[in-house]
């Protein structure tokens, strides 16, 4: 199989392009890609496709290193647009793909970045989906009889996001260990660790579903920025440093989409024996 190892402020993907090669892979085969001693090493493996049947350019998929396949990924869906265009499978600077959480519309910018129209966030628990019947600003759960509240948010995948004093004290792997699998969680969640620095910064250190935690996530830096201006934290564009570098968020409140601008970066070119 041949890729490309892509990065998004290091969030990392092993990206394949399964329109010029005949590629279906296992969960397995999946989590050996993806192991960083015994594989190539990622937190994302991302398949590009072509479009089943809509008026979308492509269609892109997407999957955790433990193998499960997911809706969304933000930092994934600029390394999907920046592989189009240096892969030569298309020269439009807006791009529109088919993903599991609907369609994203993905813009070149002049400076070289790219925005993601990543949708309307979803507040209702059933949506998100969380274990509850009523809509709250903050849930709280319990864990080592300690309780924490967060926000919850869907950006076409779960979001927990925790507000905490210092980003750099957050005990990030043992509260997301915790949660991400918790009762509360039917399908599981992506825990972010929110500091509020002013009303148009954040630091941010996210616990992936299905991958620990990461050096960025575009899809957690949107819904840390949601629950903060849900929670009258932040104005409504807001710079996100997250521990692989920054992206802006900007949403203008409930019925409007998020977008997200940031970077993207081919690392190499590689062919691994599945
Ligand atoms: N790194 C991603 C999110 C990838 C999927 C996530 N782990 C999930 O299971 O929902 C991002 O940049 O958004």
């Amino acid at each position: 199989m041949e890729f490309t190892k892509m990065h998004g402020l290091g969030n990392d993907f092993v990206v394949v392009d399964a329109i010029r090669q005949q590629i279906s892979l296992t969960p397995e085969q999946i989590r050996f890609v993806a192991n960083r001693h015994f594989g190539v090493g990622c937190d994302q493996l991302l398949l590009v496709e072509n479009t089943l049947h809509s008026d979308a350019d492509f269609r892109y998929r997407i999957f955790n290193a433990d193998g499960s396949e997911v809706a969304q990924c933000g930092n994934g869906a600029r390394c999907f647009a920046r592989f189009i265009r240096d892969k030569k499978l298309s020269y439009k600077d807006t791009i529109l793909v088919d993903t599991h959480a609907g369609q994203l519309l993905l813009t070149f910018d002049n400076d070289g970045l790219i925005t993601v129209n990543m949708g309307i966030p979803l507040h209702e628990p059933t949506l998100i989906p969380l274990k509850t019947e009523q809509e709250e600003k903050l849930y709280t759960v319990m864990l080592n009889n300690v309780e924490k509240a967060f926000g919850a948010v869907s950006l076409g995948n779960p979001h927990a996001v925790l507000q905490v004093a210092d980003v750099e004290l957050a005990v990030v792997d043992e509260v997301g260990e915790a949660l991400e699998s918790h009762a509360f969680f039917p399908e599981r969640v992506n825990i972010g660790f929110m500091q509020v620095i002013d009303r148009n910064k954040i630091k941010l250190r996210v616990f992936e579903r299905g991958a620990g935690e990461t050096l960025a996530c575009g899809s957690g830096a949107c819904a840390a920025v949601v629950i903060g201006i849900e929670q009258q934290l932040l104005a409504n564009d807001v710079l996100v440093e997250l521990p692989g570098g920054q992206l802006k968020i900007s949403w203008q409140g409930r019925g409007n989409p998020v977008f997200m601008t940031g970077p993207a970066v081919s690392v190499f070119e590689g062919s691994i024996e599945l």
